[in-house]
């Protein structure tokens, strides 16, 4: 069911500064900050050729990584996510497996305009994973 190592996420309390610390000490390619106000996070994305990290901050009063940063305050991994060719297919299968999807189990588009969803982390090794499909 899995494909592709799309990208790690870091959340960081501080997007700008984060991305200095790639764009500069790491000497990295670092895309210009993207606001996705329907997931309440500002992204930026690390370009490492064969796969992305993912710098995300909050945005607005309910980010969904609020409690996150305020446990990790300097950040911290916060994600990993797998492409799938199919993400309904997906999905069901999960549902079938009792995993549990996040929110109302509709995919919604990601920072790349494609239908993303996520899984409980403590169905997953405490590990949040978030699935993108790989055809928009
Ligand atoms: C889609 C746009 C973009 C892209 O790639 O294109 C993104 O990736 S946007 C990313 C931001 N959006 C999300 O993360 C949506 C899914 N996340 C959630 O719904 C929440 O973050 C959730 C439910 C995973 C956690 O919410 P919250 O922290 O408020 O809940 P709890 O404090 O009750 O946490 C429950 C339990 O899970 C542990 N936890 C929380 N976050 C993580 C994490 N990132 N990794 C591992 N574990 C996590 C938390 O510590 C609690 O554990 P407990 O032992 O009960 O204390
Ligand atoms: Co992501």
């Amino acid at each position: 069911m899995l494909g592709r190592l799309n990208h790690v996420a870091i959340a960081v309390p501080n997007i700008a500064a984060a991305s200095a610390i790639y764009r500069e000490t790491l000497g990295a390619d670092v895309s210009e900050p993207q606001s996705l106000t329907d997931h309440g996070v500002t992204v930026v994305f690390v370009d490492l050729g064969n796969t992305k990290v993912e710098l995300l901050e909050p945005l607005g009063e309910s980010s969904p990584i609020a409690a996150f940063l305020e446990k990790n305050p300097s950040g911290g991994m916060h994600h990993i996510c797998y492409e799938v060719e199919d993400i309904f297919k997906a999905r069901d299968h999960l549902i079938k497996e009792g995993a549990r999807v996040l929110g109302d189990g509709k995919p919604k588009l990601g920072a790349h305009g494609k239908p993303v969803l996520f899984l409980h982390p403590k169905d997953f090794c405490g590990t949040l994973v978030e699935l993108e499909q790989s055809a928009a």
